[in-house]
């Protein structure tokens, strides 16, 4: 019996996935480690998590049943110990950054920072972004970041009740305006007033999107060849919000490539001046990718903190009074508020920042590393050429050998006291919020003076507490949604590049104002 063409191309291709199968099961290096069956045959099942936003609960729950070393994808393994952590992350390993960073590559010269593979060239760029994000560039900076924290007090100050207490405000939505329009005039030189200007609302939107599309395909690189963009555009989807950025970004990026002098430049323009080895400047699609990779690095990650630490704060009253009154007694009038050593001195503001990173970290997920030829040694297991290596910062800030109790959102962990210097240097071994190493994060001053500044300065000028009945609720965890997403005191992320949240919604009422 002669055999249809087509059964014989089914015949052999289900014969190459059925040998691919046994051989990632079987003879593959990675085979004698525990993982959940899908994600050894395909990278579609850590592509579903990323889908869902539920990956780092996933990365939890498989350490919790798997041990230290999961396969987390054909060819990808993951550990969860602060020793694995510095041999994947740490300066002088024999890794590199995954390909899987290619699928955020838009075009064949538009890398990033970010998505840069060749050590040699990230050295060059990264020399350039430090000086770019140096203290030294924060501090003449800072006035202005000061007036956008101004423009965010502006907007929670209008008091809507009799006692003084404003209407309820929902952070998340108004950090990342903040960290956004701090960005742009930081990078770029460009007031944005995405703060006060609500038909720029498509803009956060747009990015959220970005970002959980880059998750996906950070996991199945594949996907990002079907190139679903181009599909959604030909069937309209999306294509008013993403016309309306379009036309945004092109506005605002003919001012900012413009090279005139006299032209507001930013700190981003450094590295568009820059020169490389051959004395031209960079490509302008890789200027376009690099500042469109700042501005998210630079709000996004941020916002989210700052968001959680308003759900913490909010949710832990004596907390909330500790810190309050740290910050009612060191400062006497909100001119000091600023960078130096009265906010340095603020030990328990430190604590709070620090337990938040470590309870919510914006990038819970795990930046893949490749390793290079001659192999590498992770935790005592040698791993071979070619082969994907990571550590998930949710899951190690949530794993209980470095942090007791690590669901309990507790800033004095990170105290000085007596006993308990020992778990406080253990904790700092896996403490890993923005990576670490040659790739660790270009911008954690930035972040941590945001951070610490929008702090003090609300509690210097207002009270806050959650709003109530049903808002109370959102960005919380909850029993009905099961498994690791019941726990009611967690700030919920949604885990994709960086990642998103929701809420908290938050009351303030100005100090002073009599209720
Ligand atoms: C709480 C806030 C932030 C957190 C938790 C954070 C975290 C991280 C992490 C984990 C990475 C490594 C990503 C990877 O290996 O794939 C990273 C990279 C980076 N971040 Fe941040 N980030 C924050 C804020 C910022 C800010 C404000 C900037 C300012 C522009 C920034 C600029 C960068 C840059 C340039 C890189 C790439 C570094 C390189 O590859 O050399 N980040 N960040």
């Amino acid at each position: 019996m002669k055999m249809p063409p087509w059964t014989i191309l089914l015949a052999i291709l289900l014969g190459y996935v059925c040998c691919k199968i046994v051989y990632r099961l079987t003879l593959h290096p990675l085979a004698k480690y525990p993982g959940p069956f899908l994600a050894k045959v395909t990278s579609l099942y850590s592509a579903y998590r990323g889908w869902h936003g539920d990956i780092h609960l996933d990365i939890v729950r498989c350490h919790s049943k798997y041990g230290v070393f999961v396969r987390y994808g054909p060819n990808r393994l993951m550990v969860n110990t602060s020793r694995g952590l510095h041999d994947v992350y740490g300066y002088g390993k024999n890794v590199r950054k995954s390909k899987s960073y290619l699928s955020m590559v838009p075009d064949k010269h538009a890398w990033s920072i970010l998505t840069l593979i060749d050590k040699k060239t990230h050295l060059e760029r990264r020399k350039v972004m430090s000086k770019a994000l140096s203290d030294t560039a924060l501090k003449s900076f800072e006035p202005e970041m000061l007036n956008h924290m101004d423009v965010f007090h502006e907007q929670v100050a209008v008091a809507e009740d009799s006692e003084g207490w404003s209407a309820p405000k929902n952070m998340s939505v108004l950090c990342m305006r903040l960290t956004f329009d701090i960005m742009c005039e930081f990078g770029f030189g460009q007031k944005t007033s995405l703060q006060t200007d609500r038909t720029l609302d498509f803009i956060p939107e747009v990015l959220k999107n970005y970002s959980w599309r880059m998750g996906i395909y950070e996991q199945y690189p594949k996907l990002a060849r079907l190139n679903a963009e181009g599909f959604a555009r030909i069937l309209r989807i999306g294509n008013d919000l993403r016309d309306k950025f379009e036309e945004w970004s092109d506005r605002f990026s003919e001012v900012v490539m413009n090279r005139q002098d006299g032209l507001p430049k930013g700190q981003f323009g450094l590295i568009r001046d820059l020169k490389t080895s051959n004395g031209s400047f960079l490509p302008h699609e890789e200027l376009l990718a690099e500042g469109s990779f700042l501005i998210l690095a630079g709000s996004e990650t941020t916002a989210i903190t700052m968001s959680a630490l308003f759900f913490y704060l909010a949710n832990n009253q004596s907390i909330y009074d500790k810190l309050a009154s740290e910050i009612r007694s060191t400062f006497s009038d909100i001119s000091e508020v600023t960078s130096g050593e009265k906010l340095l001195s603020c030990s328990y503001l430190s604590a709070c920042v620090t337990e938040t990173l470590r309870i919510c970290p914006p990038v819970p997920g795990i930046p893949w590393r490749e390793v290079e030829d001659g192999g590498a040694i992770v935790d005592n297991h040698y791993i071979t050429t070619g082969l994907n290596v990571g550590a998930s910062m949710y899951s190690l800030h949530h794993n209980e050998t470095y942090f007791p109790s690590p669901y309990k959102f507790d800033p004095s962990r990170w105290l000085d006291a007596e006993g308990t210097e020992k778990q406080k240097s253990l904790a700092y071994t896996a403490f890993n919020p923005f990576s670490l190493g040659p790739r660790g994060c270009a911008g954690r001053s930035m972040a941590l003076l945001e951070l610490n500044l929008l702090v003090a300065r609300t509690l210097f000028c207002f009270d806050f507490r959650l709003a109530s009945g049903r808002l109370a609720t959102v960005g919380r965890g909850h029993s009905d949604k099961g498994g690791l997403r019941s726990r009611e005191n967690e700030f919920q992320l949604f885990a994709n590049i960086t990642s998103y949240c929701e809420g908290p919604w938050i009351v303030f009422k100005r100090r002073g104002v009599a209720g």
